[in-house]
């Protein structure tokens, strides 16, 4: 196995400064270290450099040129570490970001399954969004469903749909809008809130998610994980906590599922914003515990690990 780490230090999806400092604040924390320890080769790609373009708003919309100039670079970055043959690793940065991500890891294996580990849809268009952020819309660019839902937007005319809403699946869901509820109801989209995961327990999800995305196929899964689905408890220096969340347990317990598939291709770790922890103990919990999902991704097991050159 091995990771090809890219750092996406962007945050105008959203308006909380901090969340650029994600990538750099994850690698101090020893990812790349660690990943090595357990047996995983690793490359690391840097953080990628964005041009300044006008972050003028459309309307309600945010620094549009400057989100849809930021993940046609990240598209790019993806599809080259995926054609080196790494399962990548996307170090946010705002959720807005999964756009580029997904986007360029579809121009690099074709066909794939999202598996959105989130407390929030991020499937608001353009026109439904009320907040204006492009980190609660990415879904919406993604979907072939939905393009006649979006916009021409200036610097996203390089997006081409790339995902069926079959082959998605939501867990740990609690604050969605109504317009996005509507549109999941609607595409009829398989969602695992936390009262599913209340109800069924988190291994039952992870055992019906990999179920319902490989009934058609086993496709290559994309793994966008938004720290804030953890419970706020555990990882509170985020841009939009709700409280209620997976318990750390909960989330690691997903990434060592998805891990033993073989089938995990890509995986987003976004939404970690440094400056956002009321204490350095709230902003090293919050890294930690994105260091320790990423570690879950790349087959570590918390039963105990070792070498397998000497199985
Ligand atoms: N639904 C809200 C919240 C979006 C949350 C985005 B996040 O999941 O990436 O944190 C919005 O549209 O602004
Ligand atoms: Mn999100
Ligand atoms: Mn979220």
């Amino acid at each position: 196995r091995s990771a090809g780490i890219i750092g996406a230090a962007f945050w105008r999806g959203q308006s909380r400064l901090g969340v650029h400092e994600g990538p750099d604040r994850i690698r101090s924390s020893g990812l790349l270290e660690r990943l090595k320890q357990q047996g995983c080769a690793v490359k690391d790609y840097g953080n990628l450099v964005f041009d300044d373009v006008d972050e003028s708003s459309v309307g309600l919309l945010k620094s549009v040129a400057a989100v849809g100039g930021a993940n046609r670079r990240l598209s790019e970055a993806m599809k080259a570490v995926k054609m080196d043959g790494h399962t990548a690793v996307m170090l946010g940065g705002d959720h807005s970001l999964a756009i580029g991500s997904i986007h360029g890891h579809s121009a690099a294996v074709g066909e794939l399954s999202v598996v959105w580990v989130d407390a929030h849809a991020d499937i608001n268009t353009p026109l439904t969004t009320y907040t204006g952020n492009f980190h609660g819309q990415p879904m919406s660019f993604l979907l072939h469903e939905l393009h006649s839902k979006v916009p021409v937007l200036p610097n996203f005319s390089w997006v081409k749909p790339c995902l069926s809403a079959k082959d998605l699946v939501y867990i740990g869901l609690r604050d969605v809008d109504p317009a996005e509820h509507y549109i999941l109801k609607m595409l009829g989209v398989k969602v695992f809130s936390i009262s599913e995961v209340d109800r069924l327990g988190v291994a039952r999800v992870m055992e019906e998610t990999c179920d319902y995305l490989t009934t058609r196929g086993k496709k290559p899964v994309h793994l966008s994980y938004d720290i804030d689905a953890i419970d706020p408890s555990v990882t509170p220096a985020t841009g939009t906590p709700v409280v209620g969340g997976l318990t750390y347990r909960e989330g690691v317990y997903i990434t060592e599922h998805l891990s033993q598939t073989g089938l995990l291709s890509a995986v987003d770790l976004v939404e970690v914003n440094p400056q956002l922890g009321k204490t350095e103990a709230d902003v090293q919990s919050t890294v930690n515990t994105a260091v320790d999902l990423l570690l879950g991704c790349f087959r570590r097991l918390r039963e105990g690990n070792h070498p397998t050159d000497y199985t």
